[in-house]
């Protein structure tokens, strides 16, 4: 089968974008693998499909897979930006805002005037069966009342929280001498997370400032991440370190995230705004 795919990325966390609009596309995980592998594919972080949707007031179904395990997961930030830009590029809509669904919620993404993409990334969970996270038996510490939780064996605590997929989020002095590669396995496989967990390095620099790194599930350190840069500055805020406006820094480009969930109550959306590029159009024999 000959796939026809736009390779696109925001902040350096990179896609392989698919429209199945016209002919709906049923790969399987080795396909979706083989799709993510910088050696023998095409290589990305994550593969997005653009499906149809029959619902009322929903334009497009967004679906999202690690490119590493080919296994679909629930939202992905920097990927969603990547489609409001792949669908206005695409002439598939007109609309500068769209409804899409994903696997778990309905998302609304807005193409700003400047070519940025703003992303209402809906609001973040904190019940631990939102992950899931298993705290049975653990003591957290409590900061200006949100808790960090130790996790055995990884010598961290951490913030848990849901950004419709699971993050663990840990504070650093300084983000180039995190442990990432080191303990962002530990903490991505801990027994604590039974889907296990996107693993989250923070430094604050000021309370509107953070620099951030993210050890992937299933798909290692990237060099941005939108739902990690959500949870952490979320978290961050619950913490009392940050005000509602912060700037991300990641290795691969700035992110903006904005959530006023101290002001107007914990169910306040988060927002997330940055650059979506797309690289190049290509075939593959699948
Ligand atoms: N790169 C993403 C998140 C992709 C999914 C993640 N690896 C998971 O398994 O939850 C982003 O920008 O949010």
């Amino acid at each position: 089968m000959k796939l026809s795919f736009t390779k696109m990325h925001g902040a350096g966390n990179d896609f392989v974008v698919i429209n199945a609009l016209q002919h709906p596309l049923a790969l399987t995980p080795a396909q979706i693998r083989r799709l993510g592998d910088r050696r023998f594919g095409v290589g990305c972080d994550q593969i997005l499909v653009i499906e149809r949707s029959d619902a009322a007031g929903i334009d497009f179904r967004y679906r999202i897979f690690n490119g590493s395990s080919g296994e679909e997961v629930e939202h992905c930030g920097n990927g969603a930006r990547c489609f409001v830009r792949y669908v206005a590029e695409h002439g598939l809509s007109a609309k500068h805002s769209i409804r899409v669904q994903t696997v778990n919620a309905v998302l609304e993404l807005h193409l700003r005037d400047d070519g940025r993409v703003t992303v209402d990334m809906g609001a973040p969970k904190f019940e631990h069966a939102a992950l899931p996270f298993d705290a049975s038996g653990l003591n957290p510490r409590r900061v200006n009342g949100f808790e960090l939780w130790p996790l055995e064996g990884t010598g961290c605590e951490v913030a848990v929280l849901s950004m419709g997929n699971p993050h663990a989020l840990q504070l650093v002095d300084d983000v180039d001498a995190a442990p990432v590669l080191t303990v962002g396995p530990l903490v991505e496989a801990h027994a604590r997370f039974p889907r296990k967990v996107n693993a989250g390095f923070m430094q604050i620099v000021s309370r509107s400032e953070v620099r951030l790194r993210v050890f992937e599930r299933d798909a290692g350190e990237t060099l941005a991440c939108g739902t990690g840069a959500s949870a952490a500055v979320v978290a961050g805020i619950r913490l009392g370190l940050l005000d509602e406006a912060v700037e991300v820094h990641a290795r691969g480009g700035d992110l903006k995230i904005e959530w006023a969930g101290l002001s107007v109550g914990l169910a306040a959306p988060v927002f997330l705004s940055g650059p979506a590029q797309t690289v190049f159009d290509g075939e593959i024999e699948l």
